[in-house]
């Protein structure tokens, strides 16, 4: 790592000759390789922009000059070289290196937003900054992938980059190695490969124009024909024509691990003085052999290695599993349910149903409202679409869940994955608010399943409602196995009921996978003498009127969700208690409404007071003075966010 070592900021890359950093290139790949296997993170993708970054830095003038990381997951190497390299160690750990940019770590980094498709958007609104600030040019630079341009607001922004394309320093660096995670679909994927398959293009015009300058007399005005004449000729060999058509400069396709190619290219960008594409050619995984050669997604995102046996942990069934399963079986009942995902068919539990009914899924690209409103269509046309999305990339869907299956009552279900906290993505990752979107959606039905069994039960129930949209939120990582109900209540399963004759103190409402948690809370208030029931509501929007009954037949209702408080479960139902003007209090335990750093989703939990240990607690403080319980000790008080 010496040369590595030397790097403290981008102006050391700038002092540096091609071979230096060759050798800082390779350095870089050996360091990533060895902290990202052992940290866990997105090795395939900051492989393949190693030359592209140094690139990059060497070119432009960050922070002067902005640089903006489309959803920000191949931000390692622009960490590295921005003085950051020391913190690998604790990538995306509690306390250590986020895996996105983050601006308290550096002046480099912009924007910690890790929802694709933003880029252009931002380098929009930072040029017309720019641009009005007056003074020395700033370059608004994005770097956008492949998949990330497949999502709408790219498009959106485009159209408006185009509109001030001569006056506005604007460098889009389309960072296109053909994959999201599984290969980038779509006619714009399709064009992109179409320019790839070009790369000599760059090569063929630059031998060309050196000969004929060199060439005395005639070569000059022959080229200048010529060049006259390249737009004919790129069209020809590289129809690039859907950016040209905007206005756009375009240039490429460049090989993105050549370091010469890479800067030539990017000082042409820089001296353009406009709106410019630079299309660059990498490869995911690069100089990483296990990486490259892995079909399923080039190590788009890998989990800790065990530094042992050199593999990933072996891990038993996960909440997406269990749903991937069976909505294999229900597809072979139902051939009315078809299947959709937004370029994350594995991620999100849809590889064996697409493997078993080819035509019945589709990838629609990083595109979740195109995803929401095209299963609006699919079920005005008579099937019964399941989409597949992380809950925290919902947000961004919300009004076509609205407008455009929600008002007119389309059977449509919503598989929402990593509901709740999740942890080492942090902040825009937690999937905390899909209970406070959709509960201010009319007809909507949310089930929360606690377990294996019930996952499977409430995606049959959610397929079979015929009239209007249903959705299932559920945890990232392993399912938990098995909860058992004593007694179902309509559409609520007790969990635990008082010792037999003790009081009914307390009724702990605990939302999916929160469950088993609640019922270790039970077992501790019970040492102390307070009777707690413990139910599951199963389907927690709109909110069970059962509950209303139960709560009359305690003193206390506390209810417990992984997901935020503000408009989340509890308030729901402080709401139908209101309503019903029954007055038993509630107290209402959920993710505090903040934003909360990067950790593991167990270390983020006891961050915010949502343990067994602090449920407990917060009832004995609660029930004090109501049950003439002795008053706790001082409860650890549930943190905010970092802001
Ligand atoms: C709105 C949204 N949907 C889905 C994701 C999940 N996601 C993270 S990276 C990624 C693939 C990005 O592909 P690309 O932009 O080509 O970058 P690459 O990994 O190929 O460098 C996806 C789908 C996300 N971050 N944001
Ligand atoms: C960057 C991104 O959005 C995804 O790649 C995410 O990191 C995956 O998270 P999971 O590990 O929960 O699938
Ligand atoms: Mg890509």
């Amino acid at each position: 790592m010496r040369m590595l070592e030397s790097v403290h900021g981008p102006a050391d890359l700038k002092r540096m000759s091609v071979e230096d950093l060759e050798e800082v290139a390779a350095e870089i790949r050996d360091f990533l390789v060895d902290k990202v296997r052992r940290a866990g993170g997105h090795l395939g993708p900051n492989l393949g922009v190693v030359e592209l970054t140094l690139a990059l830095h060497r070119v432009f003038d960050s922070p002067r000059d902005a640089i903006v990381w489309d959803v920000g997951h191949q931000s390692y190497v622009h960490k590295i070289v921005t003085g950051r390299h020391e913190g690998f160690d604790l990538l995306r750990q509690q306390g250590g290196l986020t895996g996105y940019p983050a601006r308290a770590e550096s002046e480099h980094d912009l924007v910690e937003n890790s929802h694709a498709s933003t880029a252009l958007s931002y380098v929009d609104g930072l040029a017309k900054a720019f641009a009005l600030a007056g003074g020395e040019p700033r370059h608004a630079v994005a770097v956008v992938g492949d998949g990330a341009l497949t999502g709408g607001m790219c498009w959106e922004a485009l159209n408006n980059i185009a509109a001030h394309k001569d006056d506005r320093p604007v460098v889009i660096v389309i960072n296109d190695n053909g994959r999201s995670y599984s290969p980038t679909i779509g006619g714009l994927a399709d064009h992109l490969a179409s320019l790839r398959l070009q790369p000599g293009y760059e090569r063929f015009l630059d031998g060309g124009k050196e000969i004929l300058k060199s060439t005395p007399v005639v070569g000059k005005p022959i080229y200048a024909a010529l060049h006259a004449a390249k737009a004919g000729i790129k069209d020809a060999l590289s129809p690039q024509a859907m950016f040209s058509d905007l206005g756009l400069k375009y240039l490429g396709p460049v090989d993105g691990h050549d370091l010469v190619a890479l800067e030539k290219a990017f000082h042409s960008a820089r001296s353009f003085g406009g709106a410019v594409i630079v299309h660059v050619v990498t490869e995911k995984g690069h100089g990483y052999a296990p990486a490259v050669s892995d079909q399923a997604d080039q190590m788009h995102q890998t989990d800790p290695i065990d530094p042992e046996t050199g593999l990933p942990p072996v891990k038993g069934p996960s909440w997406t599993s269990v749903f991937g399963d069976e909505l294999v079986k229900i597809g072979a009942e139902r051939s009315d349910v078809v299947a959709i995902t937004a370029a994350m068919q594995r991620s999100c539990g849809l590889e064996k149903f697409a493997k078993a009914y080819p035509d019945r899924w589709y990838d629609v690209g990083i595109a979740e409202q195109h995803a929401v409103t095209s299963a609006a269509g699919l079920a005005m046309g008579g099937l019964h679409p399941v989409v597949a999305v992380y809950a925290t990339f919902l947000n961004r869907a919300f009004d076509q869940v609205l407008m455009d299956v929600a008002l007119h009552r389309q059977p449509v279900t919503l598989m929402l994955d990593r509901a709740g906290i999740t942890g080492p993505d942090g902040p825009s990752h937690h999937g905390m608010w899909d209970l406070s979107l959709l509960g201010m959606v009319p007809g909507m039905r949310v089930a929360a399943p606690r377990d294996a069994g019930t996952l499977r039960e409430e995606l049959r129930e959610a397929i079979a409602v015929g009239d209007g949209p249903t959705a299932l939120r559920y945890s990232k990582g392993g399912v938990v196995d098995s909860v058992p109900a004593v007694e179902r209540i309509g559409t609520v399963d007790v969990l635990r009921r008082p010792a037999e004759g003790g009081d009914t103190d307390v009724l702990l409402v605990a939302v999916g996978a929160f469950a088993k948690l609640s019922l270790a809370a039970a077992d501790r208030l019970a040492d102390q003498g307070i009777g707690v029931t413990v139910v599951d509501p199963r389907w927690v929007l709109p909110v069970p009127a059962e509950l209303v009954a139960l709560a009359g037949q305690h003193k206390l209702v506390v209810t417990v969700e992984d997901n935020g408080r503000h408009g989340g479960f509890g308030s729901a139902l402080a709401a139908l208690l209101r309503d019903a003007e029954c007055d038993v209090p509630l107290r209402d335990l959920a993710v505090p409404q903040d934003f909360h750093e990067h950790g593991s989703r167990e270390q983020v939990l006891a961050r915010v007071g949502l343990t067994a240990q602090d449920v407990a607690r917060r009832v004995t403080e609660w029930a004090s003075g109501r049950l003439g319980t002795a008053a706790p000790a001082e409860p650890a008080p549930q943190e905010e966010g970092r802001r």
